[in-house]
């Protein structure tokens, strides 16, 4: 049986979704690790002022391909941009590019989404779900599909506690749900989206599960696998150790913890914090491209691509971890941090609210007092403001646990050949997790915030400067009190003559005793 990257040689491609962070990470290990693969198309959209071919070659010179453009500087040659804005109907491909298209694809990686947690619900719809039926339709035209690939999330039914490798039942038929909210105008669709997504926490979640019941449908047609990643975060070794370019899930956490902001979050400390690498992630989507192609499954196969079940870490780890987190950011620091790295987390709600009350909007009412005197905008409680709406929004996923099956990623490890499996590794167990949460904090330096790391020593120096600010007010505010305590009580100031003067006797003491023995 072919490698997967004699399998992959020769083939055309269609990704969506590849400017995004898996998608990019797909494009590179595809040109890197399959280096005979004959063309991938990217289905992009122009954005910002920026044309889809500008967006593309900019994508290229980016960091993240530096392994691939040492291997082969002309790899820019095998990307063939498409432009198609996947909210549009018919996915806003041209006649021309359809016909290309559906005459070369081999194999279709379906990455696209919108992966906001706030999104209105007719936007969801309409990328997570509408687009991926008219991607769907698109596919049924190839004539040489061997594979559809549709990257869903673990947590599409995080409605239920243990989850199978099975697509479940739709919350409702996605066609009747489609229809109806065609009429509506948003503000309705807004009043009735809580009762819509039921005992799933937001939109995201609630049309990713629809999406998966889309392509089931058309199991029949095509060959069809299903990846469900858990928590993604920086990758564990490829291209580099800790390469992540977003501020989603735990990336913006740990920055907020980096740059001393975020000081409290609650999760369950018995729960499972089921990160998973994205190069691992997407290590597993090309071997299961490969599989589905190869055997040809007659149903659609799902893939949890969790780590809870293999080699769990909790958020409790993460808790005692946090100092390893925290000495990491202080080792590494973060530039322009607000105050030292000092974060905890607690299970315990009004724990919680006290310190959120004391370490976030204490400080960031005297920091704007401070900037309000000196004849600045006000800004902190803006910040602490959105990072207390982020939270609220993870908090749903770090306070509780689920338990994934994940025996197709098993079994999926074990068709592979032991140079596939080096290559295209995706075995969880071989994951350390506080070396990679080390990793994973100085990526976010390097890669998210673009941080100079020649400029450690400066961010040390903040870092002293703060704790030395700290100290000051410390003290200050001890003295501050005890003055107002000396000044209204009588046993108040009675402690404080006994102090003094059994500081005095000590030293007296030692002072004689050093006469003595001199
Ligand atoms: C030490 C403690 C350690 C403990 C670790 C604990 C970790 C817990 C993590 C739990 C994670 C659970 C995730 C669950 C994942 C489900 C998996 C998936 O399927 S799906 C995948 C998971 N999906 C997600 O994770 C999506 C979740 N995110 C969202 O839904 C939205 O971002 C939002 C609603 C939270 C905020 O919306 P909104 O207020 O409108 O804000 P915008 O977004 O519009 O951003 C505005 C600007 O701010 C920028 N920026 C952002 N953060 C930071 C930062 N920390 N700093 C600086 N800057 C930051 C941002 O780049 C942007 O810049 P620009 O582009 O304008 O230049
Ligand atoms: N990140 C995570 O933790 C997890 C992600 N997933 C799934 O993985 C997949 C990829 O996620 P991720 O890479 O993190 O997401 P990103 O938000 O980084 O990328 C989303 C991609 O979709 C594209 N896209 C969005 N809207 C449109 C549109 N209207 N037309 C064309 N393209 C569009 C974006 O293009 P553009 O650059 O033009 O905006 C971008 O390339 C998603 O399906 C997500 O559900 C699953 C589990 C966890």
């Amino acid at each position: 049986m072919a490698s997967i990257a004699e399998y992959y040689a020769g083939k055309n491609v269609l990704i969506t979704g590849a400017t995004g962070f898996m998608g990019k990470v797909l494009v590179e290990k595809l040109l890197r690790s399959c280096p005979e693969v004959k063309a991938l198309y990217l289905l992009v959209r122009p954005k910002a002022g920026q044309s889809m071919q500008q967006r593309v070659s900019d994508m290229m010179t980016c960091k993240l391909f530096d392994r691939v453009r040492e291997d082969n500087p002309d790899f820019h040659q095998k990307i063939i941009p498409i432009s198609s804005e996947l909210m549009q109907p018919g996915l806003a491909i041209s006649p021309e590019d359809v016909e290309k298209l559906t005459g070369c694809i081999d194999v279709v990686f379906h990455c696209a989404a919108t992966i906001r947690f706030d999104e209105p619900l007719k936007h969801a719809l309409q990328l997570n779900v509408i687009a991926t039926q008219q991607l769907v339709s698109l596919a049924k035209q190839m004539h040489h599909l061997e594979a559809f690939i549709h990257i869903s999330t673990a947590y599409a039914n995080c409605n239920r506690k243990h989850i199978d490798e099975v697509i479940y039942p739709p919350p409702v038929e996605p066609k009747k749900l489609i229809e109806s909210l065609e009429w509506m105008d948003d503000g309705i669709v807004r009043d009735i989206t809580p009762r819509l997504i039921g005992d799933r926490p937001n939109t995201y979640t609630y049309t990713k599960a629809l999406a998966e019941f889309v392509v089931q449908q058309e199991q029949d047609k095509l060959n069809i696998a299903i990846i469900r990643p858990s928590i993604v975060g920086a990758s564990w070794q490829e291209p580099f150790p800790g390469w992540i370019d977003n501020f989603n899930g735990p990336s913006g956490v740990f920055i907020a913890a980096g740059k001393g902001i975020l000081r409290t979050m609650r999760a369950n400390n018995d729960a499972v914090a089921d990160l998973i690498p994205v190069d691992m992630v997407i290590n597993l989507t090309l071997a299961a491209g490969w599989y589905t192609a190869v055997h040809r499954p007659k149903s659609a196969v799902v893939y949890n691509c969790t780590t809870g079940g293999i080699n769990p870490f909790h958020w409790g780890e993460i808790g005692r971890y946090i100092h390893h987190v925290m000495s990491s950011f202080k080792r590494n620091p973060l530039e322009q941090a607000f105050r030292r790295p000092n974060a905890n987390i607690t299970s315990n709600y009004l724990i919680n609210q006290y310190w959120i009350l004391v370490s976030h909007k204490f400080p960031a009412l005297i920091y704007d007092l401070f900037l309000r005197l000196s004849g600045q905008k006000p800004q902190m409680m803006r910040i602490f403001n959105r990072l207390h709406k982020a939270i609220s929004l993870l908090e749903y996923f770090s306070s509780q646990d689920w338990e994934w099956n994940s025996e197709n990623m098993n079994m999926l490890m074990s068709q592979l050949t032991p140079e596939d499996r080096k290559t295209f590794n995706f075995d969880v167990r071989q994951l350390n997790w506080p070396e990679y949460i080390e990793n994973y904090c100085i990526g976010t330096k390097k890669y998210v915030l673009n941080e100079d790391m020649s400029d450690i020593p400066a961010a040390r120096q903040h870092l002293r400067k703060l704790r030395n600010i700290r100290y000051t007010f410390n003290t200050l505010l001890v003295v501050f009190i005890w003055r107002v305590f000396i000044a209204r009580s009588q046993m108040a100031r009675n402690i404080w003559y006994f102090v003094v003067s059994l500081c005095f006797k000590f030293l007296s003491y030692f002072r004689a005793s050093s006469t003595i023995t001199n």
